[in-house]
This record gives structure tokens, sequence and C-alpha cells, in this order.
């Protein structure tokens, strides 16, 4: 179904889509942005919540997967066919990537997702994240984070594959922390995190599982901008409009030519890499450190 409602000056084009799993994308306004001017409607059951203003063509895609927006198969498919979705929109220029919950960005692969798993069905989900990397890596628009709270592992993925990170002042933590859950980063995640901070600085974070605070990662250059957590989205949207004032074909140009190489790289490897991650995770001992994670976590609270 689509409509377009035009609201305080700005025409916005409103949609509810169902995609795989029952997750939806619907175009409303966030609460909190500038851009947004657009009339509010909202259902519990939508992951990713997608608004757009049409005179700019910067759309904001919130996640919305409560608690933690880990990345469950049905987040993972609506993230997919939402980047697919405003890649064809000819008048969309740039996505800003956030979550609709502060204080957590993205917790990351959903856990649940790996523990105790047919290697079919892991081998399957983890082709959904290498779909859903393909589509936001190789996107054509400007990406930029807009990371309002924690990001580690899957969250970091995420960010990396944006443009630009702008990621939100305090005790907030974003890394690759695989290791400390006996898993490997995949190469082409290993990848993103050499070309932002170096291979000396990657080869480390990467061994050791680092999570860092906001701080540390700016001066690392894991993130390009630390601002206030309430300031996230609007200086997200600045920025953007910055990077708008470059013509676009030569910037996406030039962004795919540095971005090519892994790219190809994935789509030859693609089923090496499923069966890899298939292997590893189904593993009895890595399988053990997964629950251990996990009882980790629950024991936190
Ligand atoms: C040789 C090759 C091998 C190939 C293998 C490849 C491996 C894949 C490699 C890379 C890709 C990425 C991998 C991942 O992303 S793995 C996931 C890693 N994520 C984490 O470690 C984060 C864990 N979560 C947290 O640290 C915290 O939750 C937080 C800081 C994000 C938020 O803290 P807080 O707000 O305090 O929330 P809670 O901790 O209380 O959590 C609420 C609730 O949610 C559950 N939960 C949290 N994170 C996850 C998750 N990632 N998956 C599933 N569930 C999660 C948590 O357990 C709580 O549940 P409840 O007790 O039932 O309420």
């Amino acid at each position: 179904m689509a409509t377009f409602i035009a609201s305080g000056g700005r025409v916005w084009r409103k949609f509810v889509k169902t995609f795989p799993l029952g997750s939806n994308l619907s175009l409303k306004r966030s609460p909190t942005s500038a851009l947004a001017n657009g009339r509010l409607s909202s259902t519990s059951s939508e992951n990713v919540l997608v608004s757009k203003d049409e005179k700019s063509g910067i759309a904001t895609v919130r996640m919305n997967n409560p608690p933690v927006n880990s990345l469950n198969t049905a987040l993972l498919l609506s993230l997919r066919s939402c980047f697919e979705e405003l890649e064809k929109d000819k008048s969309c220029r740039a996505l800003i990537l956030t979550s609709n919950k502060p204080k957590v960005f993205c917790a990351g692969l959903d856990i649940l997702e790996l523990y105790q798993k047919s290697p079919d069905y892991v081998g399957q989900f983890w082709e959904k994240v290498q779909d859903m990397w393909l589509s936001l890596y190789g996107s054509r628009l400007v990406t930029m984070a807009a990371i309002n709270g924690h990001s580690p592992a899957g969250g970091c993925l995420l960010s990396l594959a944006c443009d630009y990170r702008i990621m939100a002042e305090g005790n907030f933590v974003i890394g690759l922390n695989e290791t400390q859950l006996d898993l490997v980063a995949p190469f082409w995640l290993r990848q993103m995190m050499v070309d932002a901070i170096g291979y000396r600085q990657a080869e480390m974070a990467l061994m050791v599982g680092a999570l860092y605070p906001s701080n540390k990662a700016l001066q690392l250059g894991l993130v390009d901008k630390l601002v206030p957590i309430e300031d996230v989205q609007t200086v997200a949207e600045e920025e953007v409009k910055n990077w708008l004032k470059i013509p676009d074909q030569a910037r996406a140009i030039t962004k795919m030519a540095s971005r090519k190489p892994l790219l190809d790289e994935l789509r030859k490897r693609k089923q090496e890499d499923i069966q890899t991650f298939r292997d590893e995770t189904t593993r009895e001992s890595v399988q053990l450190s997964i629950q251990q994670y996990l009882d980790k976590l629950k024991a936190k609270k």
C-alpha cells in the first residue's frame, strides 16, 4: 500500500509493506528528527521504521527490535529489504541508520540464532547476514551510522558498513568482540576493521575481541565523531547534508571503486564463508562457549 502525505511543507510517502516473516517496512516520522514532520503511525510488530524526507532525499532507518536490536532472521530480512527499496528509489540520496531505542544501537547477531540450531539453519542465517551486508556496504547512497548506544559485534559490523559513523558520548561500547564468544570474525568484517583503524590496531582489537568506549573508538578512528546522545540524529542529518553537496554520481563511483574488491570477494567466496560459519558455530566447543556467554548475559541482572 502506498500513499502520499503532505505535511508541514514536505511531502511524505507512507507505505506499509509486509516482508518475509511478517516484518514490516513503513515510512513514518521519527519523534526526534529535525527532518520529521510527517504523520506518525506505528504498530508494535514493526522491526524497522523508515522515514524519508522527500525534499532532501534523506531516509532515516530505525532498528526497532526490542530489547536490544539483536539481529535475528526477521530483522536481517527487513533491513535488507529496506536498503534495497531505498536503493531503487531514485529520489533517495542518503540513509541514516540508527536505533529506535536510544542506549542500544544494536547488540549484534541474535545469539539464540546460533545456539542449538541445525547446520542448515545457521548456514541460512549466515547467508542473510551476508546479503544484508552486501546491500548496505555496496549502497550507492550516502550511508551514515547514527550510533545512539552500544554497538558490539554485529552492531559494529553495521556501523563499519556505513560511510561515516557518529556515536553517542558516554558509557557506550563498540567493537568486534567475536573471539570472546569463541567466534572468528569473517574476512570481510576483519577487512572493514583494518580499513577503518589500520592493520596493527585492527589485528590487536580482533584478537582480543576488544570493545571500546566511545572516546577510545574516536581516538582509534573506529568512529568519526562523538556527540551527546540527544544530538546524534541531528548531527547525522547535518553531516549527511554536507556529504550531499558532493555530486552523487562522482561520490558513488568513487565509493564503489574502493569497495568493489571486497564486495566481489565475498560474492565469489559466499558458499565457502557459509560453510565455515556452519562448521564453526555448530562445533561442540563453540556451542559451549555460546551457552556460557548467554548465561553470563542473563546473570548480569
Ligand atoms: C572460523 C570462522 C568462524 C565463523 C564464525 C563467524 C562468527 C560471526 C562473526 C561475526 C559477526 C557478529 C557476531 C555477533 O554479533 S555475536 C553477538 C555479540 N553480541 C554481544 O556480545 C552483545 C551482548 N549484549 C550485551 O552486551 C548487552 O546486551 C548490551 C550492552 C548490548 C545491552 O545491555 P543492556 O541494555 O543492559 O541489556 P541486557 O544485557 O540486559 O540485555 C537485554 C536482553 O537481551 C538479551 N541479549 C542481549 N544481547 C543479545 C544478543 N546479541 N543476542 C540475543 N540476546 C541478547 C539479554 O540476554 C537480555 O535477555 P533477558 O535476560 O532475557 O532479558
